[in-house]
């Protein structure tokens, strides 16, 4: 789907209706699985799996650590609550165009889902957040946003939506409330659940030394190709919106940068030097970072989605 082409809301709904029985059909949270995180959902019950490929208007997810489905299910104690989860997401560095990217959040709405976990995987920007922690973000910085590349660019797609819409409160304070509630249900150490700003950046390369310090001069804590372009169509719908990064790696911002120079003019002098390699990230390693952490997000989103039902401004 390009900017402008019509989005195919009934047929989708309609497969839905086809596939998902009633009871699940219309969940009021819903949850954004990021790479390497898709287990967030296998602790529902009486779950219905929907490949992406069943509903119109949907893409083919083909990031490693991706799924491509919709799991429909139930979470939490008694009779549960109802919930929906993206088994895998769609970037733009992909190839994917922003309708395409956006249409599984438009979707949720359009379900009934009223408040949305979104996690994601991120590279760690802020020296006093290492590889591990979950920032629960409050800010975002999106670069592309500022450069004509918004995913709410072209017609609107609804009169009931604002043309110019507001981001300064986007991350929901009642929400995050409750993350830091069933963090301390839970017994976390304080140190594994941090605050943040999320910048967005398109990829798919990783940052440079220098790109990395641009974002972190701007303020970012941490860094990732995705979410910002969810967040963004979550407030046009109307969302509750909560996001979760876990850290997977550093970005690499040297103090300095190997001087191949210095190390010529030491090996003429006779006193050679090796200055430190730089280091790089992998995805491989996202996804490890994922697995090792995979229980604590799953405990710490169910927690937060068995709390949501008790709080008034969240229904
Ligand atoms: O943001 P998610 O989808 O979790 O994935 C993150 O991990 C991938 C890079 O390793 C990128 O897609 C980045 O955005
Ligand atoms: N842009 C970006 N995305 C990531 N996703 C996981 N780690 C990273 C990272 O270091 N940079």
């Amino acid at each position: 789907m390009t900017a402008g082409t019509a989005l195919p809301f009934a047929e989708t709904l309609e497969a839905v209706r086809a596939l998902v029985p009633t009871k699940l059909r219309n969940p009021r949270i819903g949850i954004v699985c990021g790479s390497g995180l898709s287990g967030l959902a296998e602790s529902f019950r009486e779950t219905v799996l929907v490949p992406y490929e069943k509903l119109p208007g949907f893409a083919k997810s083909t990031v490693p650590g991706h799924k491509s489905s919709l799991a429909f299910g139930l979470t939490g104690k008694g009779e549960g609550v109802s919930v929906v989860a993206m088994l895998g997401r769609f970037h733009p560095y992909e190839g994917h165009a922003f309708p395409t990217v956006v249409y599984p959040i438009r979707i949720m709405a359009r379900l009934g889902v009223k408040n949305i976990i979104i996690t994601n995987a991120a590279g760690s920007l802020n020296p006093n957040i290492p590889v591990g922690t979950i920032v629960v973000i409050q800010d975002h910085l999106a670069l592309p946003n500022l450069t004509c590349m918004n995913p709410l660019l072209g017609p609107s797609t609804s009169p009931e939506h604002p043309r110019f819409l507001p981001l300064s409160d986007a991350y929901s304070p009642a929400l995050r409330r409750l993350l830091f509630l069933s963090a301390h249900h839970l017994a976390l150490d304080r140190s594994a659940l941090t605050e943040g700003t999320y910048a967005w950046v398109g990829g798919p390369t990783y940052e440079t030394p220098a790109e990395g310090r641009l974002l972190r001069l701007a303020g970012a804590d941490v860094v990732g190709m995705s979410t910002v372009p969810e967040v963004v169509v979550a407030r046009e719908e109307g969302l509750n919106i909560m996001v979760m990064s876990l850290v997977t790696n550093f970005v690499v911002i040297p103090d300095r940068y190997r001087s191949i120079r210095e190390e010529v003019e030491a090996e003429l002098a006779g006193n050679p030097i090796q200055l430190e390699q730089a280091q790089v990230v992998s995805h491989e390693e996202v996804l490890e970072v994922g697995r090792e952490k995979a229980e604590l997000m799953k405990k710490l989103v169910e927690s937060v989605v068995e709390r949501i039902p008790t709080v008034p401004e969240l229904q």
